[in-house]
């Protein structure tokens, strides 16, 4: 049996078309094998070499990346960029890469982003709804702490760079959502009658550099401001000047909204942005005195207070709330240690009113001290003399004659 097959194959070993088909399919064989062993080693570099970090478009960290990879100029020879409309100015577009993978080197290590859009997800508020985006960055033979240097880099640059204005976040759901930035405002555009901005300002000032100090002391680093006053009399244009001649971004928390809850606060608090300055607007809206205002809406009024004060509360970060009603609010609210500067802004009289018209018609000196003869001793909201003069923006003479505006 044996020798009748060994006769039949060295018949078969003289047939080119036999041995052909053997050599071709041993070919096959090594091929697949080799295919089989690259792949196995493809993955375990892909696990061993390469370091990789996911983010998404909900982290203050993914914007610092893109900042990162912007100023160092990493992407530059990306063929496939995508054009989205700027979302401040009319008619420009912004371009970034397109979803999908884009190789760069960077330090002489092999690197990739992967951008990956996800349209049926959504982040940001109802007035600024966005896809949810991830970014995917992959490094050869390199270390994680390099990308999260990168990350911290990106923070620095945006913490120093020349902005257009205080970043603004705003607590959503679960977490803090950058608006953008914010138009800068200087100090002296908040019309007061008395040096009352300026003071806040330095009191502020003193407070951001004032760590040592309180830790010397052992007191926790916080202060509260609480600024009251009539509708119009410039509570948010003063928060927005602060963060301005600060440098810091601004972190606003809408209590009023009816979903969010004593743990939302709570957690927005403690995961406030580094080096903001936290405001609370029309904290009256929600309490109007510890009875009336016991969950009145999502929040408790001793959430709030446990939220302000809490241990859990995050040191270096000054709290604004704001309210048209002082008289309205609990004491327990606004005591030294929740609030412990209160600065009132209030109607102003002519010749503040004179200075906002300076502001809008400045080479018309005639025309302001009529405006400010005819307002006389009769005070408003700067936003009442800001409409006034808006409504006659391209008229001073007609500006000048308040008459429809006086009672
Ligand atoms: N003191 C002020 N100086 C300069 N502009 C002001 C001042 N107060 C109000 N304005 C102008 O009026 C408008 C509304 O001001 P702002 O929102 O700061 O007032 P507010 O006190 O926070 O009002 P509300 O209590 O209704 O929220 C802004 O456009 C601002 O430019």
């Amino acid at each position: 049996m044996f020798d009748s097959f060994q006769i039949w194959l060295g018949e078969m070993m003289l047939n080119d078309i036999f041995v052909g088909g053997i050599a071709l399919g041993s070919i096959g064989i090594v091929m697949a094998a080799a295919r089989v062993i690259m792949m196995l080693v493809g993955r375990l570099v892909s696990r061993r070499a390469w370091v990789r970090l996911t983010i998404d478009n909900r982290s203050a960290a993914y914007r610092h990346l893109c900042l990162w990879m912007e100023t160092n100029r990493v992407l530059t020879e990306v063929k496939h960029v995508r054009a989205t409309d700027n979302e401040w100015s009319n008619g420009t577009l912004d371009y970034a890469p397109a979803p999908g993978r884009h190789w760069f080197v960077f330090g002489g290590s092999l690197c990739y982003l992967r951008r990956e859009i996800d349209e049926k997800s959504r982040v940001g508020g109802a007035s600024r709804q966005r896809p949810m985006e991830t970014l995917e960055i992959g490094m050869l033979f390199g270390a994680l702490s390099t990308i999260q240097d990168w990350i911290a880099e990106g923070a620095h640059i945006a913490a120093t760079r020349d902005r257009r204005g205080p970043m603004l976040h705003v607590f959503k759901e679960g977490y803090w959502d950058d608006v953008g930035e914010i138009p800068r405002r200087s100090i002296a555009a908040v019309i007061v009658e008395d040096d009352q901005a300026q003071r806040v300002l330095d009191d502020m000032r003193w407070f951001y550099d004032a760590s040592e100090w309180y830790s010397v002391r052992g007191v926790p680093w916080r202060r509260g401001y609480l600024f009251h006053g009539p509708p119009g009399t410039g509570k948010s244009s003063l928060i927005r000047a602060l963060a301005s001649e600060l440098d810091l971004d601004i972190a606003a928390l809408d209590i009023s909204r009816s979903n969010i809850t004593d743990e939302d606060l709570r957690e927005g608090l403690m995961s406030a942005p580094r080096r903001c300055l936290i405001s609370i607007e029309d904290v009256d809206s929600v309490f109007t005195g510890r009875d009336a205002g016991e969950r009145r809406h999502g929040v408790s009024f001793s959430g709030l207070l446990n939220a302000i004060d809490g241990v859990g509360s995050q040191e270096g970060r000054a709290l604004v709330m704001t309210t048209n009603h002082f008289e309205r609010l609990d004491p327990a609210l606004i005591r030294p240690g929740r609030a412990d500067m209160h600065v009132e802004l209030g109607l102003v009289g002519a010749s503040a009113a004179r200075a906002l018209f300076d502001r809008f018609f400045p080479d018309h000196l005639a025309a302001a001290a009529e405006f400010e003869a005819a307002l006389g001793t009769h005070r408003f909201s700067p936003a009442t003399i800001q409409g006034w003069l808006l409504w006659n923006h391209d008229n001073p003479e007609a500006a000048a004659q308040p008459g429809e505006l006086i009672p």
